[in-house]
């Protein structure tokens, strides 16, 4: 049995695909309504159209939701309190599925789960997918990052899925901020897009904007390669493309002066302040994340924002 806390759009999708590879899964939602719901009615609201294969169960019962592989599935600033909640998860092997850096800590999935509950064995699952794809049973890719390479081989076995390709990384540090990062310069393209500043502005951003995901990540000890891969540039060409993404709609929203829908997950938003407080401290270039968190907290304008990134001082690429 595979189990996945967290009934949202992704922990659902992934249920679902688990399920196809001939897995049973227990999907945990915390609501018991909507458990129930999901339960009978054999579909998440957050992903109209597809129907829960029988294999699947959801549940509100966090203690019979439990098994000896278990996926992490809530937004990241909800990751410590889910954890801190639940001790009973000490010892066991935890998957993060979020994106994204804590607030205050400025720490990864992996390392909040060391923090928190430092007996467990800790991985990531991240990369370029959309919930809905992969829940349509679309081609998918992922990048599994375990500290441990066996640990990484056996649960890559466990998790393959028709569709869903897993590849295996011991990179925890390069996989988790390759798919943190890119939603900060997701929201920076959505906002040129919206602010009708062109393809060409967002090409620049998404190329610049990779060279600050790699100047982070090495210098917090991430291997280059990891960043060229699914988790970093993969998910980065996917988000900052797609209108599928909540971060680039978000950015999209921003750029053209419109409201958004506050109960939308957007993790760029927290990650953006997050990783500028780290790059602030140890001195990390990061001109673009700089400028989105200038522009949410309403000190920048957006052309004001652009025109300073422009008049930077010449470089070499
Ligand atoms: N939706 C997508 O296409 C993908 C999402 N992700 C990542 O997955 C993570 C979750 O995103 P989604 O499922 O899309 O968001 P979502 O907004 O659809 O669902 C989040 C779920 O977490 C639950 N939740 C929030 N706080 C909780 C808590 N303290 N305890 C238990 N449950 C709690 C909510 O009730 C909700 O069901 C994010 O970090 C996101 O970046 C990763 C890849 C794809
Ligand atoms: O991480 C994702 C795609 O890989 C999902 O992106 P959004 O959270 O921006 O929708």
């Amino acid at each position: 049995m595979i189990s996945v806390l967290g009934a949202g759009a992704f922990g659902t999708a992934l249920a679902v695909a688990f399920a196809r590879g001939g897995d049973r899964v227990t999907l945990w939602a915390r609501d018991a309504q909507a458990a129930q719901d999901m339960q009978s009615q054999r579909e998440n609201p957050r992903l109209p159209g597809v129907t829960l294969p029988k294999t699947v169960s959801v549940t509100a019962d966090f203690t019979a939701s439990l098994s000896d592989v278990i996926l992490l599935a809530v937004p990241m600033q909800k990751l410590r309190g889910l954890l801190q909640s639940h001790p009973e998860l000490s010892g066991r092997t935890l998957i993060a599925c979020c994106k994204g850096v804590e607030l205050g800590t400025q720490l990864g999935p992996v390392a909040v789960i060391r923090d928190v509950l430092p007996k467990a064995t800790p991985a990531i699952l991240t990369g370029p997918s959309f919930a809905a794809d992969i829940a349509r049973g679309l081609p998918t890719a992922l990048t599994l990052a375990t500290p441990e390479e066996h640990t990484g081989k056996a649960l890559q076995q466990r998790l393959l899925s028709p569709n869903l390709r897993i590849y295996r990384t011991t990179d925890t540090v390069g996989a988790e901020l390759g798919g943190a990062l890119k939603n900060v310069i997701a929201i920076a393209c959505g906002i040129a897009i919206g602010a009708g500043l062109g393809d060409s502005a967002r090409a620049a951003l998404m190329t610049r904007g990779y060279a600050e995901m790699q100047r982070m990540a090495q210098a917090l000890g991430a291997q280059p390669d990891t960043l060229a891969g699914l988790s970093g540039f993969g998910d980065l060409t996917l988000t900052c493309s797609s209108d599928q993404s909540r971060n680039y709609r978000f950015g999209l929203s921003l750029g053209r002066g419109e409201d958004f829908d506050p109960s939308v997950t957007v993790e760029g938003a927290a990650t953006a302040r997050a990783a500028h407080a780290r790059a602030k401290v140890m001195n990390i270039d990061m001109p673009i994340t700089a400028a989105v968190v200038a522009i949410l907290d309403g000190g920048l304008q957006i052309r004001d924002a652009m025109e300073m990134l422009l008049a930077r001082p010449p470089k070499e690429e």
